[in-house]
């Protein structure tokens, strides 16, 4: 659970964490590499904490995006928003971390599927998908991307506090974190190392129907409980335009507003909508940049609001 830890597949599957009384004293700490150092350390805050301090003090927007709903178009809008940011201004820097331990899609969803992450000596080197353009996954450690990741909270913690504590990202504008659906491991995790090191705050991805908006309003409860700013809301597969007849249907139909509503009830940001294209399905499957390749497309050209939104939030709290 160190920085020492070579490898994170050496992290005990049952491991107690470095906070807990019986840090390096539990049974499962045996023949662990960091058993002597949790079990010497005071059980106290975390010492992670500080070193993800330091380790993103280079980086400027650190944004986890989060949904309540599972498959809501999350990862997608993650990929989406940072081949925008990236797009926009080839000056900055901009990296996506796909916390999401158990299911990775960024490596497939980025087109860096096969790619692997080499160590240096000043830490794990991500994967550049471009120049300005860099992605860190749990999917890139996987001997195969159909290996299933069963782990428990606190090895799920382990692994989120070594990408975050020993990537070497370099300078950054924009960190953008995919996380899991929901509140979980993941999510008190990534709160906890990220509570010293300035976390801009969060975006929260979420379909029209009310079924999504209902845990969406949990996201954002969960975000006040923990303090983190929301910086906005994207509803994302809004309309499907037919690429036929051009009629446009909704497919989730917003039966209570849909999400810029709530937003106004909340008093949240709506960054904007994105329509459901098809097209957009197929690129994401085969990794292919459509912002590049489709500037025209709908989808593109209300992601380029959004994201002229999202930066005009994240700068506010520069000043
Ligand atoms: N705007 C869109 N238009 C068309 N297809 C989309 C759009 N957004 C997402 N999708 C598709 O919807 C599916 C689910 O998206 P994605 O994997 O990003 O969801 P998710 O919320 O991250 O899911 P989970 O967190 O449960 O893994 C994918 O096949 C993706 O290509």
């Amino acid at each position: 659970m160190a920085s020492t830890v070579e490898n994170p597949t050496n992290i005990p599957e049952h491991c107690p964490g470095t906070d807990s009384a019986n840090a390096g004293k539990a049974s499962a700490c045996a023949g662990c590499p960091n058993q002597q150092i949790c079990a010497s350390g005071p059980a106290g805050p975390d010492p992670g904490i500080q070193l993800v301090k330091e380790r993103l003090e280079q980086v400027r927007n650190k944004v986890l995006v989060l949904s309540g709903k599972g498959g809501v178009g999350k990862s997608t809008v993650t990929a989406m928003l940072s081949r925008s940011l990236a797009a926009r201004d080839k000056d900055s820097n901009v990296a996506v971390l796909d916390i999401d331990i158990c299911g990775p899609s960024q490596p497939r969803v980025m087109g860096v599927l096969n790619e692997q992450v080499h160590q240096s000596g000043s830490g794990w080197s991500p994967v550049y998908v471009d120049d300005n353009l860099s992605v860190m996954s749990i999917g890139f450690l996987l001997s195969s991307p159909d290996d299933a990741v069963i782990w428990r909270g606190p090895k799920k913690n382990g692994m989120i506090r070594q990408f975050l504590s020993e990537v070497d990202w370099g300078n950054l504008d924009y960190l953008l974190m995919d996380t899991p659906p929901g509140t979980s491991d993941e999510h008190l995790s990534a709160s906890t190392y990220l509570s010293q090191a300035g976390l801009t705050g969060a975006v929260i991805v979420t379909t029209p129907q009310e079924v999504a908006l209902l845990d969406v309003r949990k996201e954002i409860d969960f975000c006040k409980k923990v303090k983190i700013r929301v910086l906005g809301v994207v509803e994302n597969m809004s309309i499907f335009v037919c690429p036929c007849c051009k009629r446009l249907s909704e497919i989730f139909p917003a039966t209570t507003g849909g999400a810029k509503k709530m937003c106004e009830e909340l008093n949240v940001p709506f960054l904007g909508s994105l329509p459901l294209d098809p097209t957009v399905a197929r690129y994401c499957d085969e990794g292919k940049d459509f912002i590049s390749e489709l500037p025209n497309s709908p989808v593109v050209q209300a992601l380029g609001e959004i994201v002229k939104k999202l930066v005009t939030v994240c700068e506010s709290r520069e000043e």
